[in-house]
């Protein structure tokens, strides 16, 4: 897998043999890796030292750190599998605080409420709230540096996407354990094939194996090393829809391995909430659209709903719905 150098891919005078090559990545993968990609090495260290120590606290302390409200996007979580074993904990942090922080950032009054359950920061980790918004915007930064270089490389202005003001983001951090269980854990999905529904996802990854693969267009997998210093751009498929297909959505997945805990962290940029994503004419041929009209606030407000609908657990539903937190049990491996 190619690792791309962005700042020399963004100059007028970017070199042709990889500005192509990349082209031809975002065409049938989309999944890139990126170095010189102006987020500072500081502040990605920064941030994932904090985070870790919240991570790295007992289990039993860091339930205490669950949604109040049960919201399943905010907060620490952790998921069993069928059988009981941890497969993955993951803290999630909205965009804003609070519904009036969204407003008082331009967001429309009937969208406020994807943010009216809060964020839950660690009073053990004083400083991470500051460093982890700083985190967040950077990652985001890089994202509309990207959209605007992918635009370029199909050949249209990124005033052709209508991406909107405020963009919606979304942030997570996974915790992924090292696999202790008999099996074979290359043969352990810790998290499941997808594509993100983003624009764009942008991805760091820590750990001391390839356990992120990327899907080829003939089907298989094919890892997505570890480079020191590199992040991942993830095509989510907004981007895809946009381009009626011309973009190829990033299929992804986590398999088990290695000696210490794998972790990452991902950014995922939205248009703004009052956007509805449908294939832009440009991209259209003869045969019409191949994909429906996308409501990017009408999805984030039903978005917990959805969600318990197809995964929820029937404690998990109940404790949403009675406003209280929950924690999914696991087996003490
Ligand atoms: O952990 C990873 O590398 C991927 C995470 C991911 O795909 C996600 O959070 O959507
Ligand atoms: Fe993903």
């Amino acid at each position: 897998m190619t690792t791309f150098d962005l700042d020399a891919l963004l100059r007028d005078d970017a070199p042709s043999a990889e500005s192509a090559e990349l082209l031809r990545t975002i065409e049938q993968i989309g999944i890139v890796q990126v170095v010189n990609h102006g987020v500072p090495g500081e502040l990605i260290a920064d941030f994932h030292r904090r985070i870790g120590r919240v991570l790295d606290l007992p289990r039993a302390e860091k339930a205490t750190l669950a949604s109040p409200t049960g919201h399943p996007y905010r907060g620490w979580r952790q998921w069993p599998d069928d059988f009981g074993r941890l497969e993955l904990e993951r803290f999630s942090i909205g965009q804003f605080d609070n519904a009036g922080d969204a407003r008082a950032a331009g967001v429309p009054e009937r969208y406020a409420e994807v943010f009216a359950h809060g964020n839950v920061w660690p009073s053990q980790e004083p400083g991470l709230r500051e460093v982890a918004f700083a985190y967040q915007e950077a990652l985001h930064g890089l994202a509309l540096r990207v959209f605007g270089l992918y635009a370029r490389l199909l050949g249209v202005p990124a005033s052709t996407f209508p991406i909107g003001d405020p963009q919606y983001t979304t942030f997570v951090i996974n915790n992924y354990p090292t696999w202790t269980y008999d099996d074979d854990p290359a043969d352990k999905l810790l998290l499941l094939e997808h594509a993100d529904n983003s624009v764009l996802t942008v991805l760091h990854q820590e750990g001391d194996y390839a356990g992120l693969q990327a899907q080829r267009p003939d089907g298989s997998w094919g890892p997505v090393p570890i480079v020191p210093g590199a992040l991942q751009i993830f095509t989510g498929s907004l981007f895809a829809r946009w381009t009626n297909g011309r973009l190829s959505p990033g299929r992804h997945r986590v398999a088990a391995g290695g000696t210490v805990t794998r972790r990452s962290s991902a950014v995922f940029v939205y248009p703004s909430l009052d956007t509805v994503v449908e294939p832009i004419p440009a991209f259209v041929g003869e045969d019409g659209p191949e994909f429906e009209p996308y409501d990017v606030g009408g999805e984030a407000l039903r978005a917990v709903e959805d969600y318990l609908t197809v995964f929820g657990r029937p404690e998990q539903v109940a404790a949403w719905r009675q406003g209280r937190p929950y924690v999914a049990a696991v087996n003490e491996s």
